[in-house]
């Protein structure tokens, strides 16, 4: 056991870290931060939700010199949601220390960044487009800059991010540290981050299993059109605290989340089409709790940490298995429980197997629940909140009513009658859902990372429509089939 108090860490920040609630290093946090404070290139991977972000975060506010008002630091990450949650926490992290921290995003104002850059911030929080918009405006310079963090950096040294992550590299003195943090990092990944670094000491939690054991996984096999009937039986059963429902694209995340709505669900989507002001405001209404069901694509896979969501829906299998993995990490986070249900059409099946090979672990076969499920499920559900009102609710000025009914009624009657009223039952409102085609299973996953397509030696090639490129590690196969993907947020 690690105990925060025991790290060499200046004092300020131990305040911080234990207003923030924590005592005890998580096992990445015990073994990054000492290797990382000795001032060394780390590629750190652990499982969701295991605390990587106060992992790279404590070594880096430690090193800052707040008597410095130039950028010391830049933490890049793949979505802007991420990017102003990442802030956020280093903000916390620094509080006691005075360190400055800002997050620059695409879809804000670029101009209120700009006056907030000129207040001298130590470290920038961003996303690649909006931050090599600023280093070619120069209105951040990079010169003092001594850590270089990549959060989800196999996302980030992903095909649609590495050029992007490249430009603004060259504008950092070589001189830096790097620090690479992802639950998930392909071995041909791996590779690419190893040229960015120097001598990196690569930290893995000894885990066998690469998702958390807590979060218990569940597949559904079912047709396509049967998917949303079983969805929302599903949600009536298991009455999640909050649940996020991953669709595959922008269109079906907007569907299902009408259908959602139409079916009596507080849901809302959330993907890269919408504006910034909505992508908030989504976002901000979950986290208060007035919706409880947010449908995304996979923008808000990665990293996001919000507490009380209890339960993951893949409504369409993800492309990848690393996809998977993020996704069903936005539940059971920080030692919490969590599950995950996967949809599966049958002639998906192999791509489901192919998941499971990654994640090294089986997910349980779950039946399409019928609607008498449903309406027990409710019904139980109902059962509990009236238990416990018993017990915990002030109900006298409901006394005299129930008295007055008994009165005239047979009393099983009565609460029989109560029930009813209370209880949603299954809602079958027809909704319209257009079809997704199966996902093809690649033949040859391990073989599609890099084939001949990235070497040292050959970093700029041109692809098909003659653009160059610098370097790659999917090839274009996989390229187009993640386009879909809401990548590109900056
Ligand atoms: N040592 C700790 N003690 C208690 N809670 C912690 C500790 N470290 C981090 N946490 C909390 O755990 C949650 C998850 O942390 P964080 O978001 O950094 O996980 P992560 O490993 O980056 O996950 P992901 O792979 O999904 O990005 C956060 O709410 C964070 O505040
Ligand atoms: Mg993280």
């Amino acid at each position: 056991m690690t105990l925060f108090q025991d790290f060499e860490i200046s004092q300020p920040l131990k305040k911080a870290i234990s207003k923030m609630g924590f005592e005890e290093a998580t096992p990445i946090q015990a073994q990054t931060i000492p290797v990382t404070l000795e001032g060394n290139d780390v590629i750190g991977q652990a499982q969701t939700g295991t605390g990587k972000t106060a992992a790279f975060g404590i070594p880096l506010i430690e090193k800052i010199d707040v008597n410095n008002p130039r950028i010391q630091a830049i933490v890049i990450a793949p979505t802007r949601e991420l990017a102003i949650q990442v802030s956020e926490e280093l903000y916390k992290i620094g509080y006691y220390k005075r360190v400055q921290v800002l997050s620059v995003y695409g879809g804000q104002e670029i101009g209120r960044q700009i006056r907030a850059l000129k207040k001298g911030p130590q470290i920038i929080v961003g996303t690649p487009g909006r931050m090599l918009d600023h280093i070619n405006r120069k209105t951040i310079r990079l010169q003092d800059v001594q850590t270089v963090v990549l959060d989800e950096a196999d996302e980030m040294l992903n095909m649609g991010f590495i050029e992007d992550i490249e430009s603004i590299l060259k504008e950092v003195p070589s001189e830096h540290q790097t620090l690479l943090f992802s639950a998930t990092m392909p071995k041909p990944i791996q590779a690419i981050a190893e040229r960015f670094m120097h001598e990196p000491k690569v930290i893995k939690t000894k885990s066998k299993e690469v998702t958390v054991a807590n979060i218990e996984q569940y597949y559904i096999e079912t047709q396509e059109q049967k998917k949303f009937d079983a969805l929302t039986r599903l949600l009536d059963i298991q009455a999640p605290e909050l649940a996020i429902v991953f669709g595959r694209t922008k269109r079906r995340v907007d569907e299902l989340s009408e259908a959602l709505q139409t079916r009596g669900y507080a849901a809302q989507g959330i993907h890269g089409d919408l504006t910034q002001g909505k992508r908030m405001k989504v976002l901000r209404q979950f986290k208060e709790r007035s919706i409880d069901i947010l449908v995304a694509t996979d923008v808000a896979a990665r990293g996001l940490d919000i507490s009380g969501v209890s339960h993951v829906y893949n409504f369409d299998l993800p492309q990848d298995p690393e996809s998977y993995v993020h996704r069903i990490g936005r539940t059971g986070r920080a030692g919490k429980q969590g599950k995950a249900m996967t949809f599966v059409t049958p002639r998906e099946i192999p791509h489901l197997k192919n998941v499971e090979a990654t994640t090294k672990r089986r997910m349980e076969p779950m039946k399409v629940p019928s609607l008498d499920d449903a309406l027990e499920g409710q019904q139980r559900l109902i059962f509990d909140q009236i238990t416990s009102a018993i017990n915990e609710e002030n109900l006298s000025s409901y006394e005299q009513m129930a008295e007055n009914l008994l009165e005239k009624n047979d009393a099983a009657k009565v609460v029989a009658a109560a029930l009813k009223l209370m209880t949603k039952e299954p809602d079958t409102t027809p909704v319209k859902l257009t079809s997704e085609p199966p996902l093809q299973v690649k033949k040859d996953r391990k073989k599609s990372y890099g084939k001949g397509n990235y070497s040292k030696n050959k970093r700029n090639y041109r692809n098909k429509d003659g653009r160059q490129q610098s370097s790659r590690s999917y090839d274009m196969k996989q390229r187009r089939s993640r386009t879909n993907k809401t990548r590109k947020s900056s």
